[in-house]
């Protein structure tokens, strides 16, 4: 298994009750979409699966191991097969872009490999090869705060795809993007995973983009899984449902050129939003 959660809750030191017995396995190479409004725990989940947060209750294993009973140096070899990216990338912004790319393989790399890529970067290649799947090659020696911030969520993408890790975990990763560079986006992140039988999680804010390229879809509510089922049998009552908070509309992507990104249990006469 790529992770088994039974019973995991998450309460926050302020007693906030963000996750609620969640029970959720993923098979090596699976691909799923994390889905709910604003405040279901969509991160809280990705930091539990990242090890970034521990349970308060059940049990958790990530990739075959329970992160909670290793010793620090387990953990961190642990922590180097998961790559995160994130919402906002924890980048230096005085750091170039070939750099922020390298540090993803910093948990494999050895102490002196790591500190001297820091002042020299060991494997420019590499690096440009992920910026280019990203069509950020022209930024490698850029400073990452002289790039937009689209272009830094997109230099968090390259560092994952350079890491090559086990589990990618990706938490609303295309939220500074325009929709058209968000698909393409999601598309290099599954296509990667794909390639390497990597598992991927996403939280994502837009439906339409999380059915379109994900095949299995967790709905989150208020801390606990509404759904979790095969994109094509998520329905426009289950996606309503889950976002009834948020009134009618369902969150999209913009309307823009795109093929169809509606699964085949949909009506051909369903209207987003
Ligand atoms: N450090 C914290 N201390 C207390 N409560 C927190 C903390 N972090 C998150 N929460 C609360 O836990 C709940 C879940 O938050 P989380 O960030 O996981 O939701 P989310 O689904 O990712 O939301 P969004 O889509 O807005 O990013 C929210 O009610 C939030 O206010």
């Amino acid at each position: 298994m790529s992770f088994r959660l039974e019973g995991v809750g998450l309460t926050h030191a302020n007693g906030h009750r963000a996750l609620v017995d969640i029970d959720l396995t993923a098979r090596p190479g699976e691909q799923v979409a994390v889905i709910g409004p604003s405040g279901a725990g969509k991160t809280t989940l990705l930091a539990l699966l990242g090890s970034a947060l521990a349970p308060s209750t059940g049990r958790l294993a990530l990739l075959d191991q329970h992160p909670w009973m290793l010793t620090p140096g387990a953990l961190r070899r642990l922590r180097a097969r998961i790559g995160t990216v994130h919402q906002s990338p924890p980048i230096p912004p005085r750091q170039r872009v070939v750099t922020a790319v390298l540090a993803g393989r910093l948990g494999r790399w050895p102490l002196w490999k790591g500190l001297l890529s820091l002042l020299y970067p060991l494997d420019i290649p590499g690096a440009r090869g992920a910026l280019a799947r990203l069509d950020l090659g022209e930024r490698l020696f850029d400073r990452c705060d002289a790039i937009s911030g689209g272009q830094l969520q997109r230099v968090g993408v390259a560092r994952v795809l350079y890491q090559q890790p086990d589990l990618i975990l990706a938490d609303e990763p295309v939220s500074a993007l325009d929709p058209t560079l968000a698909r393409q986006t999601v598309a290099v992140l599954c296509a990667d995973a794909t390639a390497r039988q990597a598992t991927l999680v996403a939280s994502l804010h837009a439906v339409d983009l999380a059915l379109a390229h994900f095949p299995r879809i967790v709905g989150l509510r208020e801390g606990r899984i509404v759904f979790d089922c095969p994109a094509g049998q998520v329905s426009e009552a289950m996606l309503h449902a889950l976002y009834a908070a948020e009134g009618e509309a369902l969150p999209v992507l913009a309307r823009e050129p795109r093929s169809d990104p509606r699964p085949a249990g949909l009506s051909e006469g369903h209207a987003w939003g």
